[in-house]
């Protein structure tokens, strides 16, 4: 089947700057990224370089101060209130922290994001649960974040993160608070939701290892701007 050319992401000339101290700092610098359809695409730079800034701007969780966010063809800076609401739905995220909600189940942290949408208890429970086997998780519904290992916690924040049948999934960080087997067992399923799901992932990271074990592409980025970028073959080459 052929691909849409059109990148499913596209940033255009995006700066954001901050204040502080009196001074302006620039956090992302004039970057254009053009993100397409399937691709696994890591950025990849020193912390401070500005990825999450730069990745937060993907669902505009972060203003861009000036360029213009595209997704799916949407110019996300034009739609309204709600038509962002439901836009940023499409877009999933996972965070180094995991981010669950330690007082309420594994079913009822995957159920939390369909609370809001009009489905009714039965069909929200049911999937939730086919999430929680995707993840490879369907014996553990009934525990609490806590008594979860790290990567099964990603693992239930995976699963949350698809409950709104997303185009596109942001990982900041995701395998950084983990060990190297379980970060690879996290890696293995992001390529394989990848893979079945078509789904369009922005992996944020540090470590190259991660960025050559399931990217596609990547931007290496340094001060704000993306200093160098392509294929991950030809970006690392002098590196593997
Ligand atoms: N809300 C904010 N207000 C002021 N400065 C900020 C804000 N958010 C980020 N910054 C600054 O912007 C710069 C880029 O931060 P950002 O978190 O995007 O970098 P990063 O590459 O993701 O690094 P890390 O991996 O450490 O998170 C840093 O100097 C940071 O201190």
């Amino acid at each position: 089947m052929l691909k849409a050319t059109n990148p499913i992401i596209d940033l255009h000339d995006v700066s954001v700057t901050f204040q502080s101290n009196g001074k302006t700092l620039h956090a992302v610098n004039h970057v254009n990224l053009q993100i397409n359809q399937g691709d696994i695409y890591g950025i990849i730079g020193y912390s401070g370089a500005g990825k999450s800034t730069l990745v937060r701007t993907i669902n505009l969780l972060q203003q861009p101060t000036t360029g213009t966010v595209t997704v799916s063809g949407r110019h996300l800076q034009q739609l309204s209130n709600p038509d962002l609401r439901t836009a940023r739905k499409k877009i999933g995220m996972i965070f180094q922290h995991f981010n669950l909600l330690n007082s309420r189940t594994v079913l009822n942290n995957v159920e939390y994001p369909l609370l809001s949408q009009s489905i009714n208890k039965h069909d929200r429970r049911a999937k939730a649960k086919k999430l929680l086997e995707l993840v490879g998780l369907g014996e553990f519904e009934a525990s609490y974040p806590e008594q979860l290992s790290g990567g099964q916690k990603q693992r239930v924040a995976i699963a949350r993160s698809l409950a709104n049948d997303p185009d596109i999934l942001v990982s900041d960080e995701a395998t950084s608070a983990l060990d190297p087997k379980t970060t690879n067992d996290i890696l293995k399923l992001l390529k394989h939701l990848n893979e079945t799901l078509d789904l369009t992932i922005v992996l944020i990271t540090h470590e190259m290892q991660v960025i050559k074990s399931v990217c596609q592409h990547v931007a290496v980025m340094d001060q704000g701007k993306i200093i160098e970028r392509g294929p991950v073959a030809d970006v690392f080459s002098e590196t593997v």
